[in-house]
């Protein structure tokens, strides 16, 4: 873990059930390689999980079974480590390539900006080499404009211990908002290509399907159905990402599909046990399949390779931990920008709300972040697309990581000039419409501007405990002489129900809240105190561009790119420390 990392807090935990065949799966860490700094139940850094993989595939090797290390991709944007470096990512290709991972593709964060895309080309494909699998993404080299695939499409290979041959596919879901440098072919196409029908052709034990894909998303059942078409009776094992939850399905009884959440807190754990060699295949022979949901924490990862704290650590985790906390310095991830008065939450405090993230930003900081002189005298809407927020503010110190940690784009606040009030005021209500925008030829899918996490939950989840108070944010945990004292000691934490069940988390914690919110929120300013103003400027982060005039035009108001123009200089993230800087207290 790194220096003044959270220190983790014992709990009752579910042992890992190993079989022939295990992985471990890492998806959306966003640059979390730090671990969480401020969470003990998270706080294990990358250099940590180097070490545990080794010990796993140590223990894998007494065992003569198999240990395979997954990853599904959105492994930037999100976090300091990732997001402060001129260029971005400068110390992070050489700390995440120091893991050894099996199989390895690509998720939609590393496609929006066309620099990051040429980074993970230039960068990661080469250093992961043929563990690099792309199979509906091509890059466009920018010097000849040739396309060519992003990595190769298929992976076919042995396993190290039982020689078991495994046939291994990486997808992206059908993302639209990539740079114009690379082209992602919707997944229903790419399962009727030849090269596709001639993969799952290949003999083999087992498929492997990874995917920047949730789990319950259609892209997955549709390679699915294509691959059990052709093979009744391999198992076909899915590792998912991208709506930042813990979840695990099965589509029937010989394939299992796994996904393990966000910000690197869950290391995912699967495993395959029965006759797995093709030779010993038939229809009476089944498959048992696990899953656990690993919390990111030195206690955590102790337990699962039976070590201890002096015996943990291997020298080259240590190197890596050693790596991180140099750049983290380099970086001056630990300058406070200000002390958050309070903890503000994006979905464990209800919206509107004292505690919630969303509203302070509406009632304190857009308004004041977007006063432009040249408009003086304007009243204005400004809208902000949720998912543009990634995370929580603890209270204490607000760094320069906690910038990145919230808000890691370059988005910018973008306006149209004068917009009937009648048509601006209307807008919010479109943009919140639970299901799509729709015009002739063009549908938007609104949800695209919420969190990831309200992708896939559509109602709040309150349970019957009182919500955390400031003092809860680092999941510390409960007192004995709390009101439930007569239940076990337990900290607050992920109570994950899959349809497997309520047993996939390895740490037995007490539920947090969850609440839903909407897509956008929308701040007033300078409206007159009177009556309602004729005109507004409707501004906006440019993010959701495609959905304002979309909205706009449904709405009657005809406008274009043509009638945007840029309402105040800085990008979002700058606009929003600025405003710490100049209103939280510089010390706690
Ligand atoms: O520039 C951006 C890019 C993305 N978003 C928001 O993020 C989600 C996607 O997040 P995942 O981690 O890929 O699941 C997208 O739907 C937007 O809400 C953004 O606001 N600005």
């Amino acid at each position: 873990a790194q220096p003044g990392a959270a220190k983790p807090v014992p709990g009752p935990m579910r042992d890992l059930v190993w079989g022939k065949l295990n992985f471990l799966h890492t998806t959306d860490t966003h640059g979390w390689h730090a671990g969480h700094l401020q969470e003990s139940q998270f706080s294990a850094d990358w250099g940590d999980y180097v070490s545990f993989a080794h010990h796993m595939r140590a223990r894998a090797d007494e065992n003569g079974v198999d240990l395979l290390l997954v990853d599904t991709g959105d492994r930037v944007e999100g976090n300091g480590l990732y997001d402060a470096s001129s260029p971005k990512g400068k110390y992070y290709y050489d700390v995440y390539r120091e893991q050894h991972v099996d199989v390895i593709c690509t998720g939609n964060h590393e496609l929006y900006v066309a620099s990051t895309a040429d980074g993970e080309h230039l960068r990661t494909v080469p250093n992961f080499k043929e563990n690099y699998v792309a199979s509906n993404l091509d890059y466009i080299d920018p010097k000849s404009g040739e396309r060519m695939p992003m990595a190769q499409r298929y992976r076919k290979f042995q396993t190290k211990n039982q020689k078991l041959d495994v046939v291994a596919f990486g997808f992206l879901f059908d993302f639209t908002g990539n740079a114009n440098n690379t082209i992602v072919q919707p997944v229903r196409d790419t399962v009727k290509e030849q090269w596709f029908q001639d993969a799952i052709q290949e003999e083999t034990d087992v498929f492997v399907v990874i995917g920047h894909v949730g789990v319950q998303m259609p892209e997955f059942k549709a390679i699915f159905r294509a691959i059990r078409k052709q093979n009744p009776l391999t198992p076909i094992l899915f590792f998912g990402g991208h709506v930042h939850i813990r979840d695990a399905t099965s589509y029937d009884s010989r394939s299992f599909a796994v996904a393990s959440g966000r910000y690197f807190e869950t290391i995912g754990w699967m495993s395959v046990d029965g006759a797995l060699e093709r030779s010993a295949l038939s229809k009476h022979a089944g498959f048992s399949f696990h899953r656990r949901y690993i919390d990111n924490n030195l206690l955590g990862l102790h337990h699962h390779s039976g070590l201890d704290a002096a015996t943990f650590p291997t020298a080259h985790g240590r190197n890596v931990s050693a790596m991180i906390a140099a750049a983290r310095k380099e970086l001056d991830l630990d300058y406070a920008f200000g002390c958050a008065p309070k903890t503000l939450w994006m979905s464990r405090a209800p919206y509107p709300g004292h505690d919630s993230i969303y509203s302070w930003l509406e009632r304190e900081v857009l308004p004041d972040v977007t006063a432009n002189p040249t408009r003086a005298g304007m009243p204005r809407l400004v809208l902000l697309n949720t998912g543009g927020i990634r995370f929580d503010i603890f209270k204490g110190h607000f760094t320069r990581d906690t910038t990145y940690i919230v808000s890691p784009f370059l988005s910018r606040m973008t306006h149209i000039p004068g917009v009937p009030y009648r048509i601006a005021r209307k807008v919010i209500k479109l943009l919140n419409n639970a299901g799509k925008i729709m015009e002739e030829g063009q549908v938007m899918d609104n949800r695209f501007m919420a969190s990831p996490e309200q992708l896939v939950i559509h109602e709040s989840v309150v349970y019957d405990v009182p919500l955390a108070t400031d003092d809860d944010a680092g999941q510390k945990p409960l007192a004995a002489e709390d009101w439930w004292d007569v239940r076990p000691r337990l900290t607050e934490g992920y109570t994950t129900r899959d349809d497997i069940g309520d047993d996939g988390d390895d740490t037995v914690h007490t539920p947090v809240n969850f609440y839903v919110t909407p897509n956008c929120i929308q701040a007033e300013a300078d409206f007159p105190a009177d009556g309602e103003p004729e005109a507004v400027d409707l501004v906006f982060l440019d993010f959701i561009t495609p959905w304002v005039l979309m909205a706009l035009r449904l709405l009657g108001g005809e406008y274009t790119e043509k009638d945007l123009a840029l309402y105040v200089e800085g990008t979002f993230t700058e606009l929003m420390a600025g405003w710490i800087e100049k209103n939280w207290p510089k010390h706690c």
